[in-house]
């Protein structure tokens, strides 16, 4: 296996990486992050407590500081929250220490998953849907920018990403 020790999951609020990202852990016996999770364990305070006391760029700033801690890991799977791509340093650090997987999936199915979940505070505006569709536009170059594969999972549940992304990362990395 060459560089690619560690998977990591990007993409847009509700792509299902961090439910995509434990079972795959699972799947491939491997110690399984979320960055979000991992911000919350050391702070000790919920993701929108965060935003409200150090706004959007306190938050970016522990980001991108969890994540280039945890990609020194080696062969771990992690899931990362859907704004790490906005940092230019960390597209690079995921893109050169694992196998990156973008999880696309249209923002009108975005907004019924995410529709009753109070804890993205992105998304605690007037019109969610037009919020996803403005962030699926700017960021779905980031994200192809970091990634090695993208999935259109729009149309596949969860157990069928993970099968999917099991055969593909034999297939590449394995043999
Ligand atoms: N492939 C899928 N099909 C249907 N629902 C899904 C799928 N993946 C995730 N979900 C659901 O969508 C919601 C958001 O999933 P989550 O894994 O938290 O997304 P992310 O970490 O990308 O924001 C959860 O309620 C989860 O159960
Ligand atoms: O897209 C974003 O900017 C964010 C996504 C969230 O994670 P999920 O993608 O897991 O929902 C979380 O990091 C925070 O609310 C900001
Ligand atoms: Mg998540």
């Amino acid at each position: 296996m060459d560089n690619r020790r560690n998977i990591y999951l990007v993409g847009l609020m509700g792509a299902g990486k961090t439910t995509v990202g434990r079972q795959l852990a699972r799947r491939l016996g491997r110690v399984f992050f979320d960055s979000d999770h991992e911000i919350v364990a050391r702070t000790g305070v919920a993701v929108p407590t965060i935003f409200e006391i150090e706004g959007e760029d306190g938050f970016r700033r522990r980001e991108a500081q969890t994540i280039a801690e945890l990609t020194e890991l080696d062969g771990i799977v992690m899931a990362t929250g859907g704004g790490a791509v906005l940092n230019a340093e960390t597209r690079k650090r995921l893109h050169e220490s694992g196998w990156v997987v973008y999880l696309n999936v249209p923002p009108a199915l975005l907004f019924e998953r995410t529709k009753h979940d109070k804890n993205r505070p992105l998304l605690q505006v007037e019109n969610p849907l037009a919020r996803l569709e403005e962030l699926h536009a700017s960021r779905d170059p980031l994200y192809r920018e970091a990634a090695h594969l993208t999935v259109e999972g729009g149309h596949l549940v969860a157990a069928g990403i993970v099968q999917y992304l099991l055969r593909e990362y034999s297939r590449l990395y394995k043999s």
